[in-house]
């Protein structure tokens, strides 16, 4: 007999950020996790995350929102079910409840953390092995300000913490927005690789504008520039330009990248568990941008600990990581909710080791963060 679930927990956690995190449709001082505690019948626990970015501003779901699918929705189809059916279980999810990847992510992750403790094997293992124990991780430079986010910079250069940047902009007038860039990217030189995500605020003509100017400046890559419906403007665009566009919230699933590749779009895509549902799902995007030639990207939601292993477990059996990750989620927090933080060195990020995700949680630094402490 196999054991069941026998109880899942999904707690809201609040952590200020080490700065505020600025976006094109936000301004972060907080991050809100919803991590989940899942228990089975012999007396085993996996943990799950799920968050995003400025509670309804980035998308659909909300920390409260995945809270309330996971209490109300998904609980009364997982209790009692067999633990180590995953593949069944994400189905029975998905019969009976539409979308809502993020709080069907925390339940994957969960179910997958469950099932490494009970075959003492990580979450790499689950999903085939790990290729790399090592993965670069970039930084965000994000506070708003052009002499700020330099100083940042070459002072994690000088740490060798970070050696690839991504800045946010989208938010101010286009050329306003190129000299910031431009003037990071002259302060750090060859040093470092500088990229930007505009996430979504430019619209076709804005972007083509845009794209010539950085292009120019030296930056490597750009992220979403245009609306994340708009796939036509993202594959003209990839095709005008040889700076390379990199595919954000354009692309959730597996489903999406095909379309986008079948309609000719060449770059790159930023792999998520959370827009994916689940660390799993986020592979089945590697397998068709593999396909489809177009680069690899493994990405955040700004994930605490929990969250970023899991994903970290994910992008580790990838052989090529064209362009690095963003696991950086943990780093722009004041405090973790884990015993052992993850260990950031040498311009990326130790895998975690030990069974399932290989990582446990500080019960006293829960008790201190969970909402309504
Ligand atoms: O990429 C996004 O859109 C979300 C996120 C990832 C890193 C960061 O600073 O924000
Ligand atoms: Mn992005």
């Amino acid at each position: 007999m196999s054991a069941t679930i026998q109880s899942i927990e999904a707690i809201l956690v609040d952590i200020p950020t080490i700065r505020p995190h600025k976006l094109s449709m936000t301004t972060m001082g907080v991050q809100t996790m919803v991590i989940v505690r899942m228990k089975d019948s012999d007396g085993l626990e996996g943990l799950g995350e799920a968050t995003t970015i400025g509670g309804l501003a980035y998308g659909p779901e909300s920390p409260e929102s995945v809270k309330l699918t996971i209490d109300t929705y998904f609980k009364p189809l997982l209790i009692d079910q067999p633990a180590d059916a995953i593949n069944t279980l994400r189905v029975r999810l998905n019969r009976a409840t539409r979308g809502n990847n993020l709080a069907k992510s925390a339940i994957e992750t969960a179910l997958l953390d469950l099932q490494g403790k009970r075959l003492n094997r990580p979450v790499s293992d689950l999903l085939g092995g790990a290729l790399h124990q090592h993965i670069p991780v970039l930084w965000t430079l994000a506070s708003g300000d052009t002499a700020k986010d330099i100083d940042e910079a070459h002072s994690l250069i000088a740490q060798q913490r970070h050696c690839d940047f991504k800045l946010k902009i989208g938010s101010r007038a286009v050329m306003e927005d190129v000299r910031h860039v431009a003037a990071i990217k002259e302060a750090v030189g060859e040093q470092a690789s500088v990229r930007v995500d505009v996430n979504q605020a430019w619209d076709e003509a804005t972007a083509a504008k845009g794209m010539a100017e950085l292009q120019a400046a030296g930056i490597d890559l750009v992220e979403q520039p245009t609306p994340m419906k708009d796939f036509g403007a993202l594959i003209r665009l990839s095709e005008k330009f040889h700076i390379p566009i990199l595919a954000d919230e354009s692309v959730a699933d597996a489903k999406d990248l095909f379309a986008l590749a079948a309609g000719g779009f060449a770059g790159a895509v930023a792999m998520k568990i959370a827009k994916a549902g689940g660390p799993i799902r986020a592979l089945e995007q590697a397998t068709v941008a593999q396909s489809a030639g177009l680069g690899l990207y493994g990405g955040t939601l700004l994930e605490g600990t929990i969250g970023t292993a899991a994903s970290l477990h994910a992008w580790s059996t990838l052989e090529t990581l064209h362009w690095g990750t963003e696991m950086f989620g943990p780093l722009l927090m004041k405090d973790d909710i884990v015993v052992r933080p993850l260990n950031f060195h040498a311009n990326g990020v130790d895998l975690p080791q030990g069974p399932g995700l290989g990582v446990e949680i500080d019960e006293d630094k829960l008790a201190v963060y969970r909402r309504g402490a």
